[in-house]
């Protein structure tokens, strides 16, 4: 980690990193290797995660049916208990001892701790019940976390000043994260090589868009379901301080470094 560009990242002091619940269990040892090295080499990774996938087999064991409107669970009090014991619980501390277990540091939270986000109930909560769109985020705990050289590990679960909980999406905390943090860079780790379309039959993955071109893509339908939260979240917060959001393959070797060290992988979406 003595490239230059690395150098100039640090600098920059933190990177935002989502990691999505469709790859979770896939990540190897070697992901988690990367990010000691990275902490150990001064950078300074913030991770927000998800769980869906996970959220949803606890649910089916509980005998109730995971219901979606355009990408957001329709969560109850008792769907967003499981919700919170999944993401807060298990998937949280899964990570934090993966991390752990490579030699890293770090301290798991959601949300709900130090009121880190706050939230109140999305537009059409009236449909998808307890979910929350995000009105703030306590950047002084997570960059005291990152002081104290842990990874602060977040389970975007949020809280409103009257103690009601909301279950955020993960791509949309982890852009409110990046974006109220000020990190330079999103790193969105999930389970497709970046964002894909289909030319003359094959299917190859987009370099670069744009804020124009995945509206398109939208429009088009080439870009559909789980896809949607994470660019949506990722043209938010690139209208702030976050300069660009990478879109990876979790199993790609040293994934973090290289997105790091500035080499183009997956797919980069910058705002023009
Ligand atoms: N244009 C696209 N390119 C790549 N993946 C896409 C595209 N449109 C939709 N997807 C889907 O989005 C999925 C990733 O979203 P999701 O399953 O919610 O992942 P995560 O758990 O990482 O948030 C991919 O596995 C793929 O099925
Ligand atoms: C409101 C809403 O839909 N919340 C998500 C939170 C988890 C999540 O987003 O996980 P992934 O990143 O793995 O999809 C859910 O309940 O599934």
């Amino acid at each position: 980690m003595t490239d230059e560009r690395i150098e100039k990242n640090k600098a920059g002091g933190l990177f935002v990193m989502k990691c999505g619940g469709s790859t979770l269990a896939a990540l190897p040892d070697s992901f988690f290797e990367d990010l000691k090295e990275l902490q150990s080499s001064g950078v300074k990774p913030v991770i927000v995660h998800g769980g869906g996938p996970a959220i949803s087999g606890n649910l089916a064991k509980l005998g109730i049916e995971s219901r979606f409107v355009n990408g957001l669970r329709v969560t109850t009090e008792e769907v967003l208990d499981v919700v919170e014991m999944t993401l807060a619980g298990s998937i949280n501390k899964a990570i934090v001892r993966r991390i752990q277990g490579s030699g890293g540091q770090a301290i798991g939270l959601s949300g709900v701790d130090g009121n880190l986000i706050m939230a109140k109930p999305v537009a059409n909560s009236d449909e998808v019940g307890q979910v929350g769109e995000v009105t703030g985020v306590k950047a002084e705990i997570i960059k005291g976390i990152l002081d104290l050289g842990y990874i602060p590990v977040i389970a975007p679960i949020g809280v409103d000043a009257a103690g009601q909980r909301y279950n955020i999406n993960a791509d949309t905390a982890a852009g409110a994260v990046a974006s109220f943090v000020e990190s330079p860079k999103m790193i969105v780790v999930t389970d497709v090589p970046g964002i894909m379309r289909t030319v003359e039959g094959q299917k190859i993955v987009l370099p670069s868009v744009t804020v124009a071109e995945i509206e398109e893509l939208i429009e088009s339908g080439e870009i559909y379901g789980g896809m949607i939260p994470k660019v949506r979240a990722a043209m938010d917060c690139i209208q702030g301080s976050v300069s660009e959001v990478v879109i990876v393959d979790g199993k790609e070797p040293k994934v973090l470094s290289r997105v790091l060290q500035g080499e183009s992988l997956g797919t980069s979406i910058i705002s023009s």
